[in-house]
């Protein structure tokens, strides 16, 4: 393990001071787009307008015929582009397939000041990271990058849930996590052949009634992803780092997609993936919170001005713990507010 004194420390000579506080900005959605699809690139910029993160893809979806002028199409849009608060980033392919190299090199030495965050598939322990970190620091160096490139990861392999917590501490450039429910899946060999969301198997049943033994039973279903989104949470919040719910790939569902961001975004998650144009609406949505509760929470914030002591507020008893969590919801509001007139108004600012 690296010493404590060396962590923010740059790992080549000349690349930038690594960051002590990963900056928290609205990222309510990260949207996927393959820049060597015409149509999808051409769209990039008014995609951009529309949500908080655009995310050029490399990776999975991307045709191995394709790879080369997604790269391409990926650099000319960052070089041609300003897309002003909209953050971009990239996923690229994964350390162990033939297009790492070329990916990380090039986007890095041509638009490295361009990007925010470098998502990166298939992390399977914290030497995944370490490999990254320092050949990153290496082409800032060569770049003359002045602001670190910061890593997002996927969790999408047994081996990676299982190390979560050593991934996410093992370098100050770790921004967050998704979760992969598709290699997820494969790799513990879930028998799902879904891309994220529930399944009508994984349920629990009622009891049988006593006096009815054969009354048909209410099954309810279960949240397949509660378990892993629990750990990718903790391991991301625990550095200071931002976990998101990863893709919904029942496009023709958006039901079941808001449901599903929406269990995420209760259990801590920033934000999803959107793989289509209509998921961006659903995504901010969700993760912005409700404006009924926003307005309550400042009711508790205004009723314990210093944060602590015990009151009631409507038949509710309300302290120090519960001002936190009225915290977290007004500083989202408000985080939130700045970019959304709408938002706003609704949250009384
Ligand atoms: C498991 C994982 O790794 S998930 C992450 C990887 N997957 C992805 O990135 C998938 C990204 N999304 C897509 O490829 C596409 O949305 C698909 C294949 C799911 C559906 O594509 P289509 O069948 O073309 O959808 P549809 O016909 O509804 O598209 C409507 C319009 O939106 C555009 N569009 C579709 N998806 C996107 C997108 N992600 N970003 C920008 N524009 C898009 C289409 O080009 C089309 O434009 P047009 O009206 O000018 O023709
Ligand atoms: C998100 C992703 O890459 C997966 O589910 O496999
Ligand atoms: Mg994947």
């Amino acid at each position: 393990m690296r010493s404590p004194r060396d962590f923010f420390k740059p790992l080549a000579l000349g690349a930038p001071q690594p960051l002590a506080d990963i900056p928290v900005r609205p990222s309510r959605m990260i949207h996927f787009f393959d820049p060597s699809n015409p149509k999808m690139a051409e769209k990039a910029p008014s995609i951009a307008s529309r949500v908080d993160i655009l995310l050029g893809n490399m990776e999975d979806a991307v045709a191995i015929d394709n790879k080369e002028a997604a790269r391409e199409g990926f650099i000319r849009i960052a070089r041609e582009n300003d897309f002003g608060d909209t953050q971009l980033w990239t996923r690229i392919n994964s350390l162990d397939s033939p297009w790492f190299l070329d990916d990380i090199h090039r986007i890095v030495t041509e638009v490295g000041d361009k990007i925010d965050v470098i998502m990166l598939p298939k992390i399977q322990g914290a030497w995944d990271i370490h490999y990254a970190d320092q050949l990153l620091a290496q082409l800032e160096a060569r770049a003359g990058i002045q602001r670190p490139i910061l890593l997002h990861c996927i969790l999408e392999t047994a081996l990676g849930v299982a190390n979560v917590e050593s991934i996410a501490n093992a370098s100050p450039r770790i921004q967050g996590m998704s979760l992969g429910p598709a290699d997820l899946a494969a790799s513990r060999r879930m028998k799902t052949t879904r891309i994220g969301g529930g399944h009508p198997g994984y349920l629990v049943r009622d009891d049988p009634d006593a006096d009815n033994p054969e009354a048909p039973r209410t099954a309810h279903q279960q949240d397949l992803w509660h378990y892993t989104i629990g750990r990718m949470v903790d391991a991301c919040v625990s550095v200071g780092a931002l976990p998101f719910y990863g893709p919904f790939g029942a496009i023709d569902d958006p039901t079941g997609c808001e449901d599903q961001f929406r269990n995420a975004f209760l259990m801590g998650c920033v934000g999803a993936w959107s793989l289509h144009p209509s998921q961006i609406d659903i995504a901010k949505t969700v993760f912005s919170p409700p404006a009924d509760e926003v307005l309550w929470a400042k009711r508790v914030l205004e009723a314990l001005p210093d944060g602590s002591g015990a009151v009631m507020v409507d038949g509710k008893m309300q302290d120090d713990a519960s001002w936190k969590q009225c915290k977290v919801m007004v500083d989202l509001a408000k985080l939130i507010a700045d970019s959304d007139p709408a938002l706003k108004k609704a949250y009384g600012f």
